[in-house]
């Protein structure tokens, strides 16, 4: 790192945030496969959270890797930046007072567990998107496992490429068994809980 860089302090802090928009911040982390309800459950969840007037924003994948992270695929190594760099961009939208909400299927453990190290405890939330690999083959709403299976992609998360689940989430939600209004509910309930809102 460059070392002549000193950190300057914001006269505006992340309390001062929190308290003008009158609720905590953090980052919601969804992870799971692809197809498993990762951006349906953020966006449930954060048209549910705008409608009550919290400043959420969602932090999605797909529309990410369009900008940002453009020059990064889907070797391990990518995969790990991208990660890298989601956390730093959430920590950011933390510290503005922002609940951010990321849809990433972020498959490795330890690339998850250097996020939630950057975060005071308990301003992290790790979310199992849990779906089994069957069923997200079968949605296939991009097609994207069909490819996988022709072998016309390479390296696809649960195909040829790992998925390691979390070991103990704050919170699961089993998008094979619940609708994805359910599911949101089950997340706002959780951050009721946390007393987040
Ligand atoms: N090889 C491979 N493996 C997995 N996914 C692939 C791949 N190639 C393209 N895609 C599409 O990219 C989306 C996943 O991007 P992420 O940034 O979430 O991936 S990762 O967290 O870095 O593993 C993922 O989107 P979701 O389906 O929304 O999860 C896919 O649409
Ligand atoms: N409970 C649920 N939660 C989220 N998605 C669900 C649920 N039940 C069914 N689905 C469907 O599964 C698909 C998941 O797609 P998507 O949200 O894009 O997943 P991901 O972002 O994880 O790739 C959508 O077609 C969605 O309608």
């Amino acid at each position: 790192m460059e070392s002549n860089i000193v950190w300057h302090q914001a006269s505006v802090n992340k309390k001062d945030s929190r308290d003008k928009n009158g609720h905590h911040s953090g980052v919601i982390w969804l992870t799971g496969l692809s197809g498993s309800g990762k951006s349906s459950s953020a966006n449930r969840v954060n048209q549910k959270l705008f409608e009550r007037g919290i400043q959420s924003y969602i932090l999605d994948g797909d529309n990410i890797r369009h900008g940002l992270n453009t020059d990064l695929g889907f070797k391990p190594e990518d995969r790990k930046e991208n990660i890298r760099r989601i956390g730093e961009v959430a920590k950011l939208f933390a510290d503005s007072g922002t609940i951010v909400l990321t849809a990433f299927i972020s498959p490795y453990q330890e690339d998850r567990a250097r996020v939630r190290d950057m975060f005071v405890k308990g301003d992290f939330l790790e979310v199992h998107v849990e779906c089994p690999l069957s069923e997200c083959e079968n949605r296939d709403p991009k097609g994207l496992y069909q490819k996988a299976r022709t072998g016309e992609i390479k390296g696809f998360t649960g195909i040829d490429s790992p998925y390691e689940a979390p070991e103990s989430p704050e919170l699961v939600l089993q998008t094979n068994a619940f609708s994805v209004d359910e599911c949101a509910e089950q997340l706002i309930s959780f951050l009721e809980k946390k007393s987040w809102l």
